[in-house]
């Protein structure tokens, strides 16, 4: 049967990235979905900035919500030191599959944890299975109606403590409002918003930064 957009988009990381180079692996990602099909990872405009937030937090503890094929996930492991660790949560077993190539082409299954499931069955269990106590850094990149109940969720847990940063990508396009207008009024985010465009397009998109207060 025909290959699915995730599949061809391996085939390319396989074909023009080297081995262990996670940056190589970036620009064929990026290069396939500029050139050949667009696939909705990050990119590299909004990457910048992804880049820039984790770089200046330098987290230990991370978790992304909303793997796909990794693209993320290695633009963000790539800035981790090697006892950092990053937990990524993906809810579809044929974009963990490839997910899972891609992160190892780059070199950093060491520093990554990828597991398959919902995020509202995983994120009630991540102190207990993962030993994680709070989280550093979140990154928000599933479901778009789940990232409201999902940091709900993680303030329930306990997984949130003074200074955790939430980034939420996707804001604009497809769009989260309830969880723009929560983060945006409550007491407990001190939020900004940093204005872009929807990966590979001039339509407008941006990402949201939410320090939590405690
Ligand atoms: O849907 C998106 N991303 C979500 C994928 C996902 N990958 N994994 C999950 C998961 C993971 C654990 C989960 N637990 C419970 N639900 C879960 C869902 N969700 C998405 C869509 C667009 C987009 C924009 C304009 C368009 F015209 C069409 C599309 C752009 C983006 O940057 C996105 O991120
Ligand atoms: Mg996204």
């Amino acid at each position: 049967t025909r290959s699915t957009r995730p599949q061809r988009l391996l085939k390319a990381v396989r074909k023009h990235a080297a081995r262990g180079d996670p940056q190589s692996v970036i620009s064929a990602i990026d290069h396939f979905c500029r050139h050949s099909e667009w696939a909705m990872n990050i990119g590299d405009e909004k990457g910048s900035i992804l880049d820039s937030v984790v770089s200046e937090l330098n987290p230990e503890k991370v978790l992304e919500l909303g793997t796909y094929c990794g693209y993320s996930t290695v633009r963000i492991a790539r800035l981790l030191p090697p006892g950092a660790r990053l937990i990524t949560l993906e809810f579809n077993a044929g974009y963990a599959a490839i997910a899972r190539q891609v992160i190892a082409w780059a070199g950093l299954e060491d520093r990554v944890q990828l597991v398959e499931g919902a995020s509202e069955d995983w994120i009630p269990r991540m102190k207990e299975h993962f030993g994680i106590e709070t989280f550093d850094f979140v990154f928000l990149d599933h479901w778009k109606d789940r990232y409201l109940p999902d940091t709900k969720l993680m303030e329930d847990c306990g997984l949130l403590r003074k200074g955790t940063v939430l980034l939420a990508d996707n804001v604009i396009c497809p769009g989260v409002p309830d969880y723009l207008q929560y983060v945006r009024n409550s007491l407990s985010y001190k939020s900004c918003y940093f204005k872009s465009h929807l990966e590979y397009t001039k339509a407008e998109d941006g990402l949201e930064k939410s320090v939590f207060l405690g």
